[in-house]
């Protein structure tokens, strides 16, 4: 596996981790733009995702970010109407991005098109390759996606990132950056995904995950388990590959967590 070694960090706690999670974002969009803009960040949905999101939007150190210089994406999206609570836009408008308000230009949120069948958005297909298309408008010369700075994923007690589900087909795309999903095991059925040719181009990958039901797929991804039966394994970013976790979920990795 290519990509940058894997780095655990382990925090007592859920609350805990979407509040260390939250000031390590901040402090990184604030490096960042020392030396560069835009900054190109991915947002995952999810429960420590969204809790993150909304860490962010509580902190004071938040106004430290000059946000007109800060691009959103997400990894996944659930393949629903625009507005729809499940949406991981929805949700992620609703913890940070409508809190930012003016300071956040929308120009910079780049959703993933919800089913809109009148604006030719009927599948899931359909919305990943308008989201190809977006994202190729923000790309370097000769690059599908943009230089994603920090792409953040969830991890599912399977051991799905983005929408990448073990034993699906998404699993193996290449050759595209997105990809529309039909049957995910985890509701709603239809989503699109970045593919991981997108994922493991992003700089620093930070895999956020809590709970003692992710404790199995936490283990089996950080000993290499295949990437078709735990895909969170094949997450990796070129300079940095994050594992941000709570106690919980590393209570059966075998060893003393640290650089993988
Ligand atoms: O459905 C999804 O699930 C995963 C993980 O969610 P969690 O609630 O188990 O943390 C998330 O990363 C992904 O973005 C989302 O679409």
């Amino acid at each position: 596996m290519t990509g940058a070694p894997r780095t655990v960090l382990v925090h007592p706690d859920a609350d805990t981790l979407a509040e260390a999670t939250a000031a390590r974002l901040i402090t990184r969009l604030v490096d960042l733009q020392s030396a560069a803009a835009p900054v190109h960040v991915v947002l995952t949905g999810g429960t420590v995702g969204i809790k993150t999101l909304a860490a962010v939007a509580g902190s004071p150190a938040r106004g430290a970010v000059d946000w007109t210089g800060v691009h959103l994406w997400w990894g996944d999206e659930r393949f629903l109407a625009d507005g729809d609570a499940d949406r991981n836009e929805t949700q992620a408008r609703e913890a940070l991005i409508d809190a930012l308000g003016d300071a956040l230009p929308a120009a910079n949120v780049h959703p993933m098109r919800p089913l809109d069948p009148a604006a030719g958005i009927a599948t899931p297909e359909d919305s990943a390759a308008a989201y190809a298309a977006e994202l190729a408008a923000f790309a370097p010369e000769g690059a599908d996606v943009p230089t994603f700075d920090v792409l953040v994923l969830g991890m599912g007690p399977d051991g799905h990132v983005a929408s990448l589900f073990p034993g699906h087909e998404g699993v193996d795309v290449t050759g595209v950056p997105t990809v529309g999903i039909h049957g995910s095991p985890k509701p709603p059925p239809e989503r699109v995904s970045l593919t991981f040719e997108s994922i493991r181009a992003a700089r620093e990958v930070w895999v956020v995950a809590a709970g003692a039901e992710k404790a199995p797929a936490v283990a089996s991804a950080l000993s290499d388990a295949p990437v078709s039966t735990t895909p969170a394994a094949g997450a990796r970013g070129t300079e940095a590959t994050l594992w941000l976790v709570d106690a919980a979920a590393v209570a059966e990795v075998g060893a003393t967590p640290g650089a993988a």
